[in-house]
C-alpha cells in the first residue's frame, strides 16, 4: 500500500473495532485484545491510552465530566501532544506557551520558534479533533512550568485546522508499513485562544483574576499518564518478543542443516547449542517479561489506589519500576526480535517470515514514552537516594527492599559449589542482589568523590545506568521466582517454568559476567558451573521448545509468518508467497527492452556472437 492507502485502510480498521467494541459489546480488557488483534498502530491507541486518562488524572470533577461522555463515545478524537521539534525527553525544557490574559478570561497559546512545535504527537497530524497540550503557564508575566491544556483543533463540521492552527503530519517514518499507518503530527499556535476552563486544574489552579493556585500534591502526578502507558509497555514487550520467537523457534525446528550420516536427514538447527544459547534465553525472557508485567500492573493498580486516598508514599517507587522496565524490556525485545531474524538466517531477511515489520513497527518503543537511556537514569537517581539514606533510620521498602540487607549483601561469599546449586533460588537471588547492591554502592562512592554532585553525576552516566539496568534485572529475576513460588497449576507445567526461570538467571549471568566478576558476586569456578547448568537447562527445555511457543497461542493470521506456521509447512509456502511478488507477474520484467536488452546486445555485437 502506499502511505495514503495505508492511513486510509488504518481509519477503516480503527472505525470497524470501534463498531464492534460498540455492537456486541466488549469490556475493557476485550477491547484492548482487539486492539492487539488488528495489530497496526492508530489514532485510538492515543485517544484511549493518553488522552482519555490525561483528562481522567488531571481534570477537576467537572472537566471530567464536560469531556469524559465525548471523549468516551467518540464524539471527539483526542491525542496527547507534549514531545516538540526541539525537546522531548526534557520535559521542563518545552517551549509552548499558554499565557492567561486576564480581560478575556482565556489562555493564549503560542508557539514563539520553530523548535517549540508540537512534533511527534500520534493521531495528532490528520485525525484528531482535541487535543491534551502541554504547554509552560505564564500569569502575570510569571512563568509556572509545564501544564496540561485541553484544546479543540478542527473544525467539527469540516475537520478543518481551526484559525491560529498549522497542523500536519511529521512524514514516513522507519520500515515499509511498521508505523506509518500513525498520522504523527506537526502542530503550531499563533495566539491562539481557550476559556480558562480548559486548563486541566486538578493538580494547580489559574483563579478568573489570574492567580495561580499551586498544587498541594506532588507535581510529578502531571506525569501520571506516563507512567500508566510505560506499565502497559512492559507487558507488550512480552507480546512482541514472544511473537518473534515463536516464529524463530517453529522455524529452527524445520530447518536444517549439515550432520547428515550416510544420506540421511539433516540435524535440526534448534539442536544446536549455540542457536539453543541464543534461542532459548529470548523464550524464556518472554515468559519472565509476562510475569513483571502482571506484577507491574499491581504496583501501579496499588500506586494509583493510594493517590486517590492522598498517600504519595510509593509514587518514587513506581515512576522507578515502570521506567526502569520499560526500558530494560522494549530494549531487549528490540534486540531479541532482530537476533530471532539471524536465527532463521537468510529467510528470516524475507518480508514474509512476519520479522521485519515486527522489528521496524516495535523499535521505537525504545524511544517513545522516554527514550530508554533516559529513563534509566530517572532509576538511577531513585538508586543513588535509596543508597544515601541507608543507615539513616529509615528502611528501604519494596523493590529495594534488598539495600536495607546492605551489610550483609556487601560482604557475602556466594556459597555456589556444583552446578545444580544454580537452581536454589535464594542463591540465585542473593547472586542479583548482591551485584545490584554493589553496583549501586560503588556508584554512590564514586560520586561522593565529587563536590558538586550534579557534576559528579553528569560524569559517572554510562556506570549508572549500568546500575540501573542490574537493579531492574533483579526485578524481573524476583518476580520470576515469586511467580514458581505461587499459584501455578500443574507440575509439569511448574517445572518448564522452572527451567524457564534459570535460564532466564543464568544468561544474564553468563552475559554481565564481568559486572559479577568485578563486584565479586561470583567466582570464575562458580561462573563456570553456571554455564554448565545453563547447557543442561536447554538439553531439558529443547523437546519442549515448540510446546512452549505454541502456549503463547497465536494464530497463523496473526503470527503473519511463513517461517512460523503452526504445520511447518515452510519451503512450499514460501514459494506461493514468492509467486505472488508483483514481479513475478511477467516472465519478462517491464525495463527488459529499456535497458537489459540494449546492454546484452551491444555486448554481443562487440563479442560477435
Ligand atoms: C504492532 C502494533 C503494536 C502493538 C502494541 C499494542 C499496543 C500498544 C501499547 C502501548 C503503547 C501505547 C500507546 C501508544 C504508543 C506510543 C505513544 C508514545 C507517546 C509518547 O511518547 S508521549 C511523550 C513521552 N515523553 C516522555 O516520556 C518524556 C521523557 N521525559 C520525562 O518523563 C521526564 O521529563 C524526566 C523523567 C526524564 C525528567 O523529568 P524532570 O526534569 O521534570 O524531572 P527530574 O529528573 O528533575 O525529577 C524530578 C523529580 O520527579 C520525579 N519524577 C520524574 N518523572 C516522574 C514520574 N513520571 N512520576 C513520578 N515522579 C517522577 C523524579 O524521580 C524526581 O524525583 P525526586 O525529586 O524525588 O528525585
Ligand atoms: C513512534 C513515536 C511515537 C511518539 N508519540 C508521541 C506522542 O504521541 N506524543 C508525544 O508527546 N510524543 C511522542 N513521541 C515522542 C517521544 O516521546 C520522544 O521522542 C521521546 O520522549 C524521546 O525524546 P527526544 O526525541 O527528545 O530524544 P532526545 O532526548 O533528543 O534523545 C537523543 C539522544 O540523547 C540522549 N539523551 C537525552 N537526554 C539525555 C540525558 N539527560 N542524559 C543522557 N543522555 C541523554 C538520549 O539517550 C538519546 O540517545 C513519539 C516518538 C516516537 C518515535
Amino acid at each position: 500500500m502506499t502511505r495514503k492507502e495505508l492511513f486510509k485502510n488504518t481509519l477503516r480498521k480503527s472505525v470497524h473495532a470501534w463498531k464492534l467494541i460498540n455492537e456486541l459489546p466488549l469490556s475493557d480488557d476485550e477491547s484492548l485484545m482487539l486492539r492487539h488483534f488488528m495489530d497496526q498502530p492508530g489514532f485510538l491507541d492515543l485517544h484511549w491510552r493518553m488522552f482519555v486518562p490525561a483528562i481522567k488524572g488531571q481534570g477537576t470533577e467537572e472537566q471530567k465530566q464536560k469531556w469524559l461522555p465525548l471523549a468516551n463515545k467518540m464524539q471527539i478524537i483526542g491525542c496527547y501532544a507534549q514531545t516538540e521539534l526541539g525537546h522531548g525527553s526534557n520535559v521542563q525544557g518545552l517551549e509552548t506557551t499558554a499565557t492567561f490574559d486576564p480581560q478575556t478570561d482565556q489562555f493564549i497559546l503560542h508557539s514563539p520558534t520553530q523548535t517549540s512545535s508540537k512534533w511527534w504527537p500520534g493521531g495528532l497530524g490528520k485525525v484528531s479533533t482535541h487535543a491534551v497540550i502541554y504547554a509552560r503557564l505564564i500569569t502575570d508575566g510569571k512563568d509556572h512550568g509545564v501544564h496540561g491544556f485541553i484544546v479543540q483543533l478542527r473544525n467539527m463540521d469540516d475537520h478543518s485546522p481551526l484559525p491560529g492552527i498549522t497542523i500536519g503530519d511529521i512524514g514516513v517514518k522507519f520500515g515499509n508499513g511498521a508505523y506509518n499507518s500513525m498520522d504523527n503530527g506537526f502542530l503550531m499556535f499563533d495566539k491562539f485562544c481557550i476559556p480558562r476552563d480548559q486548563m486541566l486544574m486538578r493538580l494547580s489552579k489559574v483563579t478568573r483574576e489570574g492567580k495561580y493556585v499551586p498544587s498541594d500534591v506532588p507535581r510529578q502526578l502531571m506525569y501520571g499518564t506516563m507512567v500508566s502507558v510505560r506499565q502497559t509497555i512492559v507487558s507488550n514487550a512480552s507480546i512482541a518478543m514472544a511473537r518473534a520467537v515463536c516464529i524463530a523457534t517453529r522455524y529452527s525446528a524445520v530447518r536444517r542443516q549439515f550432520g547428515s550420516q550416510n544420506g540421511g536427514i539433516e540435524t535440526q538447527v534448534i539442536d544446536y547449542k549455540t542457536q539453543q544459547n541464543r534461542l532459548f534465553p529470548l523464550l524464556a525472557s518472554a515468559y519472565a517479561f509476562r510475569f513483571v508485567g502482571e506484577w507491574l500492573k499491581w504496583l501501579y493498580t496499588d500506586v494509583t489506589q493510594r493517590l486517590e486516598a492522598s498517600d504519595f508514599a510509593t509514587l518514587p517507587e513506581a515512576h522507578a519500576c515502570t521506567a526502569g522496565l520499560k526500558s530494560m524490556t522494549t530494549s531487549a525485545t528490540s534486540d531479541g526480535i532482530e537476533e530471532c531474524r539471524k536465527l532463521c538466517g537468510g529467510h528470516g531477511y524475507l518480508w514474509c517470515s512476519g520479522l521485519p515489520e515486527l522489528f521496524a513497527v516495535y523499535v521505537p518503543a525504545c524511544t517513545y514514552e522516554g527514550d530508554n537511556v533516559v529513563l534509566q537514569l530517572q532509576v538511577a537517581r531513585f538508586l543513588m537516594k535509596t543508597v544515601s539514606q541507608l543507615g539513616s533510620g529509615k528502611a528501604p521498602a519494596g523493590t529495594t527492599a534488598y539495600m536495607g540487607r546492605a551489610k550483609h549483601l556487601l560482604q557475602c561469599r556466594s556459597s555456589i559449589r556444583k552446578a545444580e546449586d544454580w537452581l536454589n533460588p535464594a542463591m540465585v537471588l542473593e547472586t542479583f542482589e548482591a551485584r545490584a547492591l554493589r553496583m549501586a554502592v560503588s556508584c554512590a562512592n564514586n560520586l561522593s568523590k565529587f563536590e558538586n554532585q550534579e557534576q559528579g553525576f553528569s560524569e559517572l552516566l554510562a556506570d549508572l545506568v549500568e546500575a540501573a539496568i542490574a537493579h531492574c534485572q533483579l526485578i524481573v529475576v524476583s518476580k520470576f521466582i515469586v511467580k514458581l513460588e505461587g499459584e501455578i497449576k500443574g507440575k509439569g507445567v511448574k517445572n518448564q517454568l522452572k527451567n524457564l526461570c534459570y535460564i532466564y538467571a543464568l544468561h544474564l549471568i553468563h552475559k554481565h559476567l564481568g559486572d559479577f566478576l568485578s563486584t565479586n558476586s561470583i567466582t570464575s569456578e562458580q561462573a563456570s558451573l553456571a554455564n554448565h547448568q545453563l547447557r543442561s537447562l536447554y538439553t531439558q527445555v529443547r523437546p519442549n521448545a515448540v510446546a512452549l511457543v505454541d502456549a503463547f497461542d497465536y494464530t497463523d493470521h496473526y503470527l503473519g509468518s511463513v517461517l512460523g506456521r503452526y504445520d511447518g509447512n515452510v519451503y512450499p509456502k514460501l514459494f506461493e508467497e514468492a509467486l505472488k511478488d508483483p514481479l513475478n507477474d511477467t516472465v519478462v520484467p517491464d525495463g527488459y527492452h529499456e535497458y537489459i536488452r540494449p546492454l546484452i546486445k551491444q555486448h554481443l555485437r562487440s563479442a560477435r556472437l
